[in-house]
């Protein structure tokens, strides 16, 4: 199969995770067309006028437009971030029946017009809706991507940039699993130029540590309803990696056909992205209670899909 070259972006869903990833895009310059989908399509029509009015101050010029599924056939990407947001209080597995059939009319009426981009997924909850895109969707693994663990990682390197003093950005380590509470943080590969930080730590901090990144978005959402300027990078950052083609590693929710052992599941792991999405799953080395985890955290998902695909 062929893949669509350009830079085009269809946007699905401008709900405050949408438009701040439509916001984000146009102040990285990444793309040179950019179109809005929503059932609300004032929603949608206010924020392509708000947006254009704040292009001139922009890196490049870029069309943003409000369309509809048609406009997705000649497009490099589609951003699925529509849907029912998490409510306080619900956990992100509660939306998941709620949220595939959505996607199961969303994906349906994408690839009518003939798409053969590629999907990155972000609507809730993620691992399992970029499993039923794939699966609605029919198109291969690679270009069916979920934003997986891509924001869980940068709080995990945000919290410990602050606990060593250091810019998150050279804090170098992953949250794999779901993007949900059965994650882990990879210690055993966690380092600040190269030094490894779990010694530096006891027990006690990693744990707190590592409840604070699986906590950040349920404490987010007591606070303000919802969690969107995090996500809405991490999606940038995938979507310039695939334009780019950097083959950039970013943790993503890939589809794991043998590596980690693993089988027929999206989840969040490592991957290197380049212009034909992901072009390789890295496969870790964890120890024990690492693999452990890991495992748990796949069975988790599964457990969803076989509630959910039987
Ligand atoms: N993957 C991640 O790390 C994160 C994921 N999320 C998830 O992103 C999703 C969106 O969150 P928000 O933007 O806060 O929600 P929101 O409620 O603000 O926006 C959802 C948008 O989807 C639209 N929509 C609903 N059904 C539709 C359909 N059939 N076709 C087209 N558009 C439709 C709504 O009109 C609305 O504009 C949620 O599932 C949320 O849990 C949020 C933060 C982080
Ligand atoms: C809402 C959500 O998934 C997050 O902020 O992690």
């Amino acid at each position: 199969m062929s893949i669509t070259l350009g830079n085009k972006v269809v946007l699905v869903g401008t709900g405050a995770v949408g438009s701040s990833y439509a916001y984000s895009l146009m102040n990285q310059g990444l793309s040179d067309e950019l179109v809005l989908v929503d059932l609300n399509e004032g929603k949608a029509q206010g924020d392509v006028m708000d947006l254009d009015h704040g292009i001139v101050y922009a890196p490049s010029s870029m069309m943003i437009r409000y369309g509809s599924y048609e406009d997705c056939k000649d497009a490099a990407i589609v951003v699925i971030c529509a849907g029912a947001a998490q409510k306080p209080g619900e956990t992100r597995l509660d939306l998941v029946n709620k949220n595939v059939k959505i996607f199961e009319s969303i994906v349906g009426e994408i690839m009518k017009s003939g798409f053969d981009g590629i999907f990155i997924v972000a609507t809730n909850p993620v691992d399992i809706l970029t499993y039923a895109t794939r699966k609605f969707s029919g198109l291969p693994k690679e270009r069916v991507i979920g934003s997986g663990t891509v924001l869980d990682t940068a709080r995990f390197r945000h919290f410990l940039g602050k606990e060593f003093g250091t810019a998150p950005t050279s804090v170098h380590g992953y949250i794999i699993g779901e993007h949900g509470d059965s994650q882990l943080p990879v210690w055993s590969s966690a380092n600040i130029s190269g030094t490894p930080v779990a010694p530096k730590l006891s027990e006690g901090r990693k744990s707190e540590i590592a409840e604070q990144v699986r906590d950040a978005a349920y404490r987010i959402i007591e606070m303000k309803g919802a969690t969107y300027y995090g996500i809405a990078m991490g999606l940038a950052r995938i979507t310039k990696a695939i334009l780019r083609n950097e083959h950039v590693v970013l943790p993503v929710g890939a589809m794991l056909e043998g590596e980690y052992g693993e089988e027929d599941v999206y989840i969040g792991v490592p991957c290197v992205i380049h212009r034909k999405g992901i072009e390789k799953v890295i496969e870790l080395s964890l120890n024990d209670v690492e693999k452990e985890k890991f495992t748990a955290s796949v069975q988790t998902l599964k457990d969803i899909q076989g509630q959910v695909w039987g």
